[in-house]
């Protein structure tokens, strides 16, 4: 039954919530994460920001764009993961399985984003999307077969 499904007395439904909710939080703190970059290097993204001096030329900086990029990737990703992870746990997986599914994406995604923000060379952010890209494929499929009619 779906509503026994949805919780958190269901094994696979609790451990969802819980990595869900790191990786959504670490998503979430990429913002802050840009802020500190921007505001020691005082560039900012819109005239206003500048204390209301609208002549001020915008500018860009390589480290600012960089952590922006990885947010911008973590939306990419993440978002599907929370979505996929949700029909996922209603379509009855194995616990193991599952839970290792959901710590493997976590695990990659804040690898992802630290092979990004400090610079390690490729492919180690490369193998890190891969591998988050493979589970929320290999959700999807799992979500496909079980709702097919
Ligand atoms: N929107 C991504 C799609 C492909 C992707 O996510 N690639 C990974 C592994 S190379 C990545 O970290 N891309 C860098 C990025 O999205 O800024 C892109 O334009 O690169």
């Amino acid at each position: 039954m779906a509503s026994s499904t949805l919780s958190l007395e269901n094994e696979v439904f609790a451990k969802f919530t819980f990595y869900a909710g790191v990786i959504l939080l670490k998503t979430v703190f990429m913002s802050i994460w840009t802020a500190r970059y921007r505001i020691p290097r005082k560039v900012f993204i819109t005239p206003e920001d500048y204390g209301g001096n609208y002549n001020k030329a915008l500018t860009t900086d390589p480290d600012v764009e960089r952590v922006r990029r990885a947010h911008l990737n973590d939306l990419e990703n993440v978002l599907p993961f929370v979505l996929l992870g949700f029909f996922y746990v209603l379509s009855g997986p194995d616990a193991w399985t599952a839970t290792l599914l959901f710590r493997l994406f976590t695990g990659f995604r804040i690898l992802h984003t630290i092979a990004y923000v400090f610079v390690i060379p490729q492919p180690a952010r490369g193998i890190c999307f891969l591998a988050g890209f493979i589970i929320n494929v290999m959700m999807a499929i799992q979500i496909i077969k079980a709702g097919k009619y």
